[in-house]
């Protein structure tokens, strides 16, 4: 098995060397291959993801990706910015659906921002469609007034837009995961204002035939994004478009804990996947050795669990995860009076060991 592996910026080198650790001690056969992506493409390069770069990806069988992007590239304009990176290789692979798993820990009940009985046993499934929405909507672009005079005139868009089957596909991939969990779905739409939206909720209504063992509702986003906090565990899988679900899940995150608990996977038809932690490449910590590697190595189990069917793997990881927690271990993310705070890689280092034992 061939895994890709795409550090990127910030905090991405720090995090994967810890999942990648925990890969090798785990003795997989799996043949892994590094290559720069995102700021480090573009210093690399020329381009935030070179052409060698797109093509190991596309014959890896799974790959492992830190994150892209850095303060000091947003004047560049959007072609060249290291977040095209995983844009394109959702784009150019396809990886329509995307798994973000919200799980609240018993350890980290008190690391929650909420209260720990409202979080308690939270296991929430959002999964976000991934390649369409207004992230790739056509046309998109500026425009300069005809007289281009005034600056203050110069016009902006994007378009927001979804296809019938790209609804289609997700509302699938969507009732079906949660007919192997609690078999409920809350469709988060706009639908009260949005003509892209008013599509989803019909054709996702439409999808929901097939699965009659599913209960289906829907929510408008906003009213989503304040249930979450008031009554999160009213919710099973959530399925919703691109935009919606990058914001939604970053709000889950912290009822986990910390966005450095959040794993996620991105899967096309295939099986072929892109797995990478739901966070970002904090620029603000880089470099200190103190980032949380848990959503990157809870995000190498996903990519054994779906990509390279090691499910047994995947459970060793996620229990080591757990073992870790539970023996006092944290980064500064998550530290709470009690507990033993940790850097980056004294974290890795414990889930090796966790496994060892
Ligand atoms: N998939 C990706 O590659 C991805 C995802 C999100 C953001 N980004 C990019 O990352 C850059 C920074 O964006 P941002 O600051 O809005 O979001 P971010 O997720 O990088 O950071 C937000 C906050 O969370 C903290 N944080 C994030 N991950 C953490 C971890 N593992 N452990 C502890 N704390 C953690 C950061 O320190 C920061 O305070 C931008 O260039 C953005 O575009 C990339
Ligand atoms: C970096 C950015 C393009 C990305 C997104 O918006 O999808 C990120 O926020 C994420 O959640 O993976
Ligand atoms: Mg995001």
């Amino acid at each position: 098995m061939k895994i890709a592996v795409l550090p990127g910026d910030g905090i991405g080198p720090e995090i994967i060397a810890e999942a990648v650790k925990v890969l090798e001690v785990l003795n997989l056969g799996l043949e892994m291959e590094t290559a720069p992506v995102g700021g480090a493409g573009y210093e690399a390069a020329g381009h935030p993801l070179p052409p060698a770069t797109l093509k190991l990806a596309q014959e890896a069988d799974a790959i492992l990706f830190g994150a892209v992007g850095d303060w000091k590239y947003d004047t560049l304009d959007r072609p060249l910015r290291p977040e095209q990176a995983i844009l394109g290789l959702r784009k150019a692979l396809g990886l329509f659906a995307n798994f973000r798993p919200a799980i609240c820990y018993k350890e980290l009940t008190h690391a929650s921002s909420l209260k720990p009985e409202l979080v308690a046993g939270l296991d929430i499934l959002i999964i976000r469609e991934l390649t369409g929405d207004i992230y790739f909507g056509a046309p998109r672009g500026r425009r300069v007034a005809p007289d281009g005079h005034f600056p203050g005139s110069e016009e902006a868009f994007d378009t927001m837009r979804y296809s019938r089957p790209e609804i289609e596909r997700i509302a699938h991939v969507a009732f079906q995961a949660a007919q192997k969990r609690d078999k409920r779905v809350t469709s988060v739409d706009k639908s009260n204002v949005l003509e892209t939206f008013q599509l989803w909720k019909d054709v996702v209504t439409e999808v929901a035939k097939q699965y009659p063992d599913v209960a289906l509702d829907h929510m408008y986003v906003d009213n989503a994004a304040m249930q979450l906090v008031k009554e999160p565990k009213r919710f099973d899988v959530v399925v919703t478009g691109n935009m919606f679900g990058d914001i939604l899940s970053d709000e889950a995150s912290m009822l986990t804990g910390s966005i450095g608990m959040l794993p996620s996977a991105s899967l096309n038809d295939k099986k072929q996947g892109l797995y990478e932690p739901s966070h970002g490449s904090a620029p603000d910590i880089a470099g200190k050795g103190i980032a949380n590697p848990l959503a990157t190595i809870l995000s190498a189990a996903m990519m054994l669990r779906f990509s390279l069917g090691m499910e047994e793997a995947a459970l060793k990881i996620e229990a080591a995860v757990q073992k870790v927690l539970a023996d006092g271990l944290r980064t500064a993310d998550i530290y709470s009076e009690g507990t033993t705070k940790v850097s980056t890689s004294q974290m890795g280092d414990a889930v090796v060991k966790a496994l060892q034992a």
